[in-house]
């Protein structure tokens, strides 16, 4: 059995998805920049792609919607934008995130700061999340951009959006917030959490990848990442990714049309994993399940590394994620772990399982005996953990 657990990573895209971008492959593959019929074919699709995207976070006809590349491409976009329009060029002089923010976040802040800006990056509290207080005491008039994530990739947790962009406001502050993870998963209303810029992906929520937007209140001016052709109204250069465009409204449609379900089923198997798991002794979940997106679980089991049990895992056909950069050959500890305060070797032992609506029964009562049979043998070889013979006997 073949059993997918690394949602939060990038997700299947929906059949219905790909069906909706069959024809922009072979048949209207006009560019649509284009003055002929082969290029002025894909308009209907463009703007029926447009629409769905703009419904599916409740923008409004005033505010801009651009398509992008990826997630990470918004939210450079934002970020250096920003600088360079309200530090470079304006009167403000600090941006301030978070400490658990995706690495778009984080790199995009570095380099800003290699360059001399003043970047600060908030603490989390145990859950995970920054405090709103936390925000207040550190926010001048001469903050220039807040930008909080909505939900974490790692843990789900959810952050308080209205209240974030509101303290923001009172500041004279723009507040973007990286989207990726809560699109498809929870309500994404930017009337109501009244947000100034929002990044998003595709292929977080059944789209293809290669395809994001950014989100810009009331047509915000901000100076283009991307400079070439009259794209996207002269916002975004690049000749348009009909396809992925058309499948990321799609994507975006479905997702909304689906959350009923993501907060009923997918959670529901989720919280079914999560209880087996927690029938494991030693082992640490992060955050309160009501305040995460519904999918997803970042569990510490002690005494075994996060690779070791992706490993194991592998070996049954599950996938599964540790969260933390793993490329380098030495493991690395969760970012996020460190970040909550957990002691090196709880995060060195991070494992993230993130669902999806396509995740079956079957798939997780399989996942909870193959974690079982993991946990034994690792634990059993592990030098760092002390085996005690009694538990086998008590599963999960
Ligand atoms: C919160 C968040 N922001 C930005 C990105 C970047 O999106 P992209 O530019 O479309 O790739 C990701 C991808 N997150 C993950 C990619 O792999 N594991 C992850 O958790 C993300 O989870």
């Amino acid at each position: 059995m073949r059993v997918y657990l690394d949602n939060n990573a990038t997700t299947m895209v929906d059949p219905l998805v790909f069906d909706a971008m069959k024809p922009y492959f072979c048949d209207i593959y006009g560019n649509p920049n284009s003055l002929h019929a082969f290029g002025s074919d894909s308009h209907p699709a463009l703007r029926k792609a447009m629409d769905q995207l703009y419904a599916g976070i409740n923008a409004k006809d005033n505010d801009d919607v651009v398509v992008t590349s990826c997630a990470t491409e918004s939210i450079n976009w934002v970020i250096k934008g920003i600088y360079y329009d309200s530090i470079l060029n304006g009167p403000k002089d600090t941006i301030i995130t978070s400490e658990v923010e995706h690495p778009a976040v984080i790199s995009a802040c570095k380099f800003l700061e290699s360059l001399g800006a003043r970047v600060i990056y908030l603490p989390v509290n145990d859950q995970g999340i920054v405090e709103t207080n936390t925000l207040r005491e550190h926010i001048t008039d001469t903050t220039a951009l807040v930008s909080i994530m909505w939900a974490n990739n790692e843990t789900g947790m959810l952050f308080p959006m209205k209240e974030m962009a509101a303290i923001a406001h009172e500041y004279g502050a723009f507040f973007h917030t990286d989207g990726v993870q809560a699109i498809g998963k929870v309500p994404v209303d930017v009337q109501d959490a009244n947000v100034d810029f929002l990044s998003f992906s595709a292929h977080k929520f059944h789209g293809p990848k290669g395809v994001g937007g950014l989100y810009l209140k009331n047509g915000q001016p901000l100076t283009s990442l991307m400079h070439g052709g009259e794209h996207m109204g002269g916002r975004r250069s690049g000749t348009l990714n009909v396809p992925g465009i058309v499948g990321m409204g799609k994507a975006m449609e479905l997702a909304n049309a689906h959350l009923d379900m993501e907060n009923s089923t997918v959670r529901q198997l989720r919280d079914k994993l999560e209880d087996a798991i927690l029938k494991i002794p030693d082992v640490f979940v992060v955050g309160k399940r009501d305040e995460r997106t519904p999918n997803t679980i970042l569990v510490s089991v002690k005494g075994i590394e996060g690779e070791a049990m992706l490993w194991d895992l592998n070996q049954k056909g599950i996938a599964a994620s540790t969260g933390s950069a793993c490329a380098s050959e030495d493991l690395e500890s969760n970012p996020v772990m460190e970040a909550i305060g957990a002691e090196a070797d709880l995060a060195h032992t991070a494992l993230r399982l993130s669902l999806s609506r396509f995740t079956t029964q079957e798939e997780i009562d399989y996942t909870i005996d193959a974690l079982n049979t993991a946990v034994v043998r690792l634990r059993a070889i592990s030098s760092t953990y002390s085996y005690a013979p009694s538990w086998h006997k008590s599963g999960l």
